[in-house]
């Protein structure tokens, strides 16, 4: 399966009534088990193409299509900067969301939410309100629960920027091991150019007013077994390509 972005473009109108170009003809596909990051600026539009390839937003132009997949509505899984969690549901009841609103058997529930909870680690929270939890826990149980619907896409919109650095890099870390046993197709939006080259299978560089693709950087690393030398001075160089390509724009951005 894969989905295919096709000459997407999104015109918005402004408070001036000025029209803003936010993306044009944005080309490229997510293959099966690919991981691919939109890295960019502030402004280049990363949040609004993940929001057009999620369906929450239409595009003014071009077309988003699932490639082959048999049910009509795609499933997605959803996880934002901040995951709004239900505050009156625990973390269980919130994993079993999507999948209540499916109306799978109880039964089912409880083994696919018991499942995902044990993956991100949360077991021992189960039980616990969201308030009960730090901002790295809140962030595992949203993403348990992107995952209990067994997607056909993830979409992850930084989903990590609200954390402090330590928890962020061992948030990069968990998820990678998770990415490794699930292997679902990707869509991650960071402006974080050491966490795309981390994450990504590819990297898909936009420049910004308007948003477009710069260059699509394939990763040729290993997902696992990273800690060697030549890993980290590959991934170094692929981190130092990106920053020359984004560096111009990211000064521009600042201007304003
Ligand atoms: N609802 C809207 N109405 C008008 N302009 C908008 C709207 N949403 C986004 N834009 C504009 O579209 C452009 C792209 O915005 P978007 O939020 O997608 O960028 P981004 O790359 O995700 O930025 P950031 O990294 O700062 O979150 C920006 O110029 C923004 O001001």
């Amino acid at each position: 399966m894969s989905i295919v972005i096709e000459n997407v473009g999104k015109t918005f109108i402004d408070p001036k009534k000025n029209e803003v170009t936010a993306l044009e003809n944005i080309n490229f596909s997510i293959n099966e088990e690919e991981f691919v990051v939109l890295v960019g600026p502030s402004g280049c539009g990363k949040s609004t193409l993940l929001n057009i390839v999620g369906g929450l937003l239409s595009p003014t132009s071009g077309s988003v299509y699932f490639e082959g997949i048999t049910e009509k509505n795609p499933n997605l899984g959803i996880v934002f900067q901040e995951i709004a969690l239900f505050p009156w549901r625990t973390v269980f009841q919130n994993v079993i969301y999507g999948l209540e609103e499916k109306g799978l058997p109880k039964k089912k529930q409880i083994e696919i939410g018991n499942y995902y909870i044990d993956m991100v680690g949360l077991s021992d929270f189960k039980d616990a309100y969201p308030k009960q939890l730090s901002g790295g826990m809140k962030q595992r149980a949203g993403i348990a629960r992107a995952l209990a619907v067994e997607p056909d896409l993830l979409l992850m919109d930084e989903p990590f920027s609200a954390l402090d650095a330590q928890t962020r890099t061992l948030m990069q870390e968990e998820l990678l091991t998770i990415w490794n046993r699930t292997k679902l197709n990707t869509l991650y939006v960071t402006h974080n150019i050491q966490e795309a080259v981390y994450l990504a299978d590819r990297v898909i560089v936009l420049s910004r007013h308007p948003g477009k693709i710069k260059r699509i950087i394939s990763i040729d690393l290993p997902k696992t077994g990273r800690n060697d030398e030549e890993y980290r001075e590959k991934s170094s160089r692929y981190a130092d390509e990106i920053w020359q390509l984004i560096r111009h724009d990211a000064e521009e951005a600042l201007k304003e």
